[in-house]
């Protein structure tokens, strides 16, 4: 039964080959920081308060400059049509129909236009600049053409970190389907079945480049290969003055990169140390969050990832300051699980969360959450 994010993970880990349940799952060097993501929520309370009314709840609010009937939205993660088929819309579309936003990563099964022909609702894109201009500009052509109005841009992928738990399993170094992999995939014969009926899958970007090589997991390790390693506040700069709507820059985790990104004149910032696969020892995101908030002052919008796997870890962050929370892995699980219904299942388990521990708070919307703030909250000692 999926009534939790960690059902979910169970199922997905029985449902998925361990190379890309690993790829998922892992975090770089020793995963301090992706440990430290989900432990560090434990180091706020909740502050429980009795005898209020709070028999009519309102978990909407505004997160990028529309209002959202709930707090948090899908955020990008690679090659998602990987891990369940037509991942990518089965995730758009379980975002949709729950009415929260989903960000379609660079690194896609679907490109942005099938995505675009297939669902109906808002879509984010997230952008990864390559070392390839032609591949950049055709990407901000593409989300225009789409009708995305707010596009990602994540800046804490200068190179990839370690990541162990791929180099073991071989992810970025496939070039061919070797026994091993093909033995791996083979004792997964649900997910073997619904994947190859559509043939091997393809990276939507790149698929026409035979330069990025044949099928999704030589593009993976081909497209990592090329993200720009001297992308610069100038590249910033000059993105502001191309990108015509909303521009979120993703991986801030210092407050002087969260001035700088808001000299550069962007309109929100994602405080992400990436899921804990990047700079491993990095602090948490729940563990920077405040100081971040406190020295923008209001004057900029702070979003947040990294390890959100329950509903009481997004009110902390909400009280915390956070306009909204992107989910990573918690979507992803529900996903490899069940597609397109367990997307749907851990979107709504985290909503009623939310929305119980708001009652048992004494509290009736997100806007009062958010106005009582760090009241709301008790500091663990
Ligand atoms: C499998 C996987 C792939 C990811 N791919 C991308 C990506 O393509 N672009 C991006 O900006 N972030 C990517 N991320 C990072 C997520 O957007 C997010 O920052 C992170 O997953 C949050 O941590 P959480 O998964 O613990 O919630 C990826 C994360 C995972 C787990
Ligand atoms: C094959 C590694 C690609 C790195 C970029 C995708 C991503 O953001 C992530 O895996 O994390």
């Amino acid at each position: 039964m999926l009534i939790n994010v960690e059902d979910a993970r169970r199922a997905a880990r029985r449902r998925l080959p361990k190379i890309f349940f690993d790829y998922i799952e892992g975090g770089s060097g020793a995963e301090r920081t992706l440990a430290a993501n989900e432990a560090d929520f434990a180091r706020w309370n909740l502050r429980q308060r009795v005898l209020n009314d709070v028999s009519n709840r309102d978990l909407s609010t505004n997160v990028l400059g529309t209002q959202q009937p709930l707090p948090f939205m899908l955020g990008p993660v690679g090659f998602l049509g990987l891990y369940a088929a037509d991942g990518e819309i089965a995730a758009a579309r379980a975002a949709h129909m729950e009415g929260v936003p989903f960000a379609l990563s660079s690194f896609s099964i679907a490109s942005i236009g099938r995505l675009r022909a297939e669902t109906a609702g808002p879509l984010h894109f997230q952008l990864y600049v390559l070392n390839d201009p032609t591949i950049r500009d055709e990407f901000i052509e593409q989300a225009l053409a789409a009708g995305v109005t707010t596009l990602f841009l994540t800046v804490d992928v200068a190179v990839t970190g370690s990541r162990e738990r791929d180099i073991r399993n071989g992810f970025r170094a496939v070039t061919r389907i070797t026994p091993r992999l093909a033995l791996s995939m083979i004792r997964r014969p649900r997910w073997c079945l619904d994947l190859m009926r559509g043939g091997m899958p393809q990276c939507g970007a790149v698929a026409h480049r035979p330069e990025f090589g044949h099928g999704a997991l030589a593009q993976a390790g081909n497209l990592a290969r090329r993200i720009e390693t001297r992308l610069s506040w100038a590249d910033v700069a000059w993105l502001r003055k191309r990108w015509p709507h909303r521009l979120v820059l993703k991986g801030v985790l210092s407050v002087e990169d969260a001035l700088a990104a808001r000299e550069a004149g962007v309109d929100a910032i994602v405080v992400s140390n990436h899921g804990g696969r990047q700079l491993d020892d990095a602090p948490s995101t729940i563990a920077m969050l405040p100081e971040i908030v406190e020295a923008l002052g209001g004057s900029l919008e702070v979003l947040v990832d990294g390890g959100f796997r329950r509903g009481t870890d997004i009110v902390k962050a909400l009280a915390l300051g956070a306009s909204g929370v992107l989910l990573g892995r918690a979507y992803v699980y529900g996903l490899a699980a069940d597609g397109e219904d367990g997307v749907r299942r851990v979107i709504r388990h985290l909503a009623e969360e939310i929305d119980t521990s708001l009652a048992l708070m004494g509290l009736t919307s997100i806007a009062e959450l958010r106005r009582r703030g760090h009241e709301a909250l008790r500091e663990r000692t």
